[in-house]
């Protein structure tokens, strides 16, 4: 068995807000981070995919193809986008890095080639903070 990571970034703007909640109860748990007006994180995204490498190309995939459709599947709804507003992934969920990991695994899974598997999807919202998921 082999693991095999891309790295992709994604720029994105937030907040995080419980719409049940009232403001003072989002402002005592979430802090700056439930500011009305939105924060951006410049989040980078690994996504580690494993299985047998192929003889004949010494690949476990063309890592070429796996960022395409990284791109496609998962970057183009995120990159510049409102998180909490224009995702329909997260639609009714709480925007947080574990959450996000989450609606991403979700996202690419499907459509990865039957010869691999999807590892780990680890998450960076900042430079200190960071999840893992390894799927349910
Ligand atoms: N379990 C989680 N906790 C927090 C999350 C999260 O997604 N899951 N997210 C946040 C905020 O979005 C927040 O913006 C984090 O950024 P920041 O405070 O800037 O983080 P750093 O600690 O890396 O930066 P400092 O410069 O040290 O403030 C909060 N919690």
């Amino acid at each position: 068995m082999v693991y095999l990571t891309r790295l992709e970034h994604f720029n994105a703007a937030h907040k995080l807000f419980n719409p049940n909640w009232s403001r003072e109860q989002n402002d005592a748990v979430f802090g700056v981070c439930a500011n009305e007006n939105w924060h951006g994180h410049n989040f980078d995204l690994y996504i580690t995919i494993k299985g047998e490498v192929d003889p004949e190309t010494g690949f476990l995939m063309d890592v070429k193809k796996l960022s395409k459709l990284v791109q496609e599947k998962v970057i183009r709804k995120l990159d510049h986008k409102n998180l909490n507003l224009d995702v329909d992934f997260l639609k009714d969920k709480m925007c947080s890095t574990e959450n996000l990991a989450i609606g991403i695994w979700e996202q690419l899974e499907p459509h990865l080639p039957a010869q691999v598997k999807l590892h780990c999807i680890k998450l960076y919202e900042t430079r200190r903070i960071y999840v893992e998921y390894f799927g349910t």
